[in-house]
C-alpha cells in the first residue's frame, strides 16, 4: 500500500484562533477514511488547505501522483483539481440552472482537450469526442440512478439527488482522490443506506481514494477503513471504525459536545 497524500504538521490560523494544529495524516492508494469530530473541530478547514481552497499557516501537504511528489502547499484550487484531487462542498455548489447532464459534461470537459483547430472547425474527430464523452457521462449517471434525469435542470432535483450529482460531478474529473464534504447531510436514512451502497461501489470499481467528513455515524463506521478524528483543531486519535469507537479521549470529545 503507497500513500498518495501525505499532510505534515499542518497549521491554520484565523487571527488569534487555531483552526487546525499540527496536523498530520497519510492517505493510501484506494483507501476509504473517514475525517470526524465535533463542531467547529476544523474538518472543513482541512478539506479547504488540502484542496487549495485556502493557504496553510505552516506545515507541508504533499501529493504522489503518476508524475513524482507535488507539494500542494499554495497551490491555486484549479491546479489542484488538474492535479486529481476532486472535492463537493457541504454547500452544494451546482450549476442550478444547467441539466443534469450538463452539469457533468462541465466536470468531464476538462478532462478532454481537444484541438483548438478541431474544436473552432467542428471537425469530425470534435464530434466523435463529444459523442464519447456524453456516452461516459451517462454510464456514470447510470450507477447513481440518475438516468432518467439527464434533462431536468439541477435546481428541480430534490436535495438528496443533488447531493448525488454533486459526487458524480467530483468522478467525472476522474479524481485520484475524491473528498465528500458532509455527503449524507439533510438525507433521511433510506437515502443514507442508499449513498453508503453508493460511496462503496464507486470507491471500489474506480479504484480512488475517499476522504469523508461526515456526521453520520452510521455511515462512517460502516463505510471507513480508517478514521481520523479531530477536535479543536487537533488530531485527537486515528484508528479503524472498532478502535475509535473504543476510544476514551473520542468518546469524552463527543460526550463533551452534548453535555
Ligand atoms: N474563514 C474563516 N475565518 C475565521 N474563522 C474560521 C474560518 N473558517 C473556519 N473558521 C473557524 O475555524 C474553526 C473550525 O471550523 P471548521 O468549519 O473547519 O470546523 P468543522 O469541523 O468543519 O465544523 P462543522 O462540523 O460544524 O462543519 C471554527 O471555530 C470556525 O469558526
Amino acid at each position: 500500500m503507497s500513500t498518495i497524500l501525505k499532510v505534515d504538521d499542518l497549521v491554520k490560523n484565523f487571527g488569534g484562533l487555531a483552526a487546525v494544529s499540527n496536523v498530520s495524516m497519510a492517505l493510501n492508494d484506494d483507501e476509504l477514511v473517514a475525517l470526524i469530530g465535533p463542531n467547529g473541530a476544523g474538518k472543513t478547514t482541512v478539506f479547504n488547505l488540502l484542496t487549495g481552497v485556502i493557504v496553510p499557516s505552516s506545515g507541508a501537504i504533499t501529493f504522489n501522483g503518476p508524475n513524482g511528489t507535488v507539494p500542494i502547499n499554495g497551490m491555486k484550487p484549479y491546479k489542484v483539481a488538474n492535479l486529481g484531487l476532486a472535492r463537493t462542498f457541504q454547500n452544494i455548489r451546482l450549476f442550478k440552472n444547467l441539466s443534469v447532464i450538463d452539469n457533468v459534461l462541465i466536470a468531464m470537459t476538462s478532462h478532454y482537450k481537444e484541438g483548438f483547430i478541431q474544436s473552432v472547425f467542428r471537425l469530425p474527430k470534435y464530434y466523435k469526442t463529444e459523442a464519447r464523452i456524453r456516452e461516459e457521462a451517462i454510464d456514470l449517471l447510470k450507477i447513481f440512478d440518475l438516468q432518467d434525469d439527464i434533462n431536468v435542470l439541477a435546481k428541480n432535483l430534490s436535495y438528496g439527488i443533488q447531493r448525488r450529482l454533486e459526487i458524480v460531478r467530483g468522478l467525472a474529473m476522474k479524481p485520484k482522490i475524491l473528498f465528500l464534504d458532509e455527503p449524507a447531510a439533510g438525507m433521511n436514512p433510506e437515502e443514507t443506506a442508499d449513498l453508503t451502497r453508493l460511496i462503496r461501489k464507486i470507491q471500489r470499481e474506480f479504484h480512488i481514494t475517499v476522504l469523508l467528513i461526515e456526521h453520520d455515524m452510521s455511515l462512517v463506521m460502516n463505510l471507513a477503513e480508517r478514521i481520523y478524528v479531530l477536535d479543536h483543531g487537533s488530531l485527537l486519535a486515528e484508528g479503524t471504525p472498532d478502535e475509535i469507537q473504543q476510544n476514551d479521549a473520542v468518546i469524552k470529545a463527543y460526550l463533551g459536545e452534548e453535555a
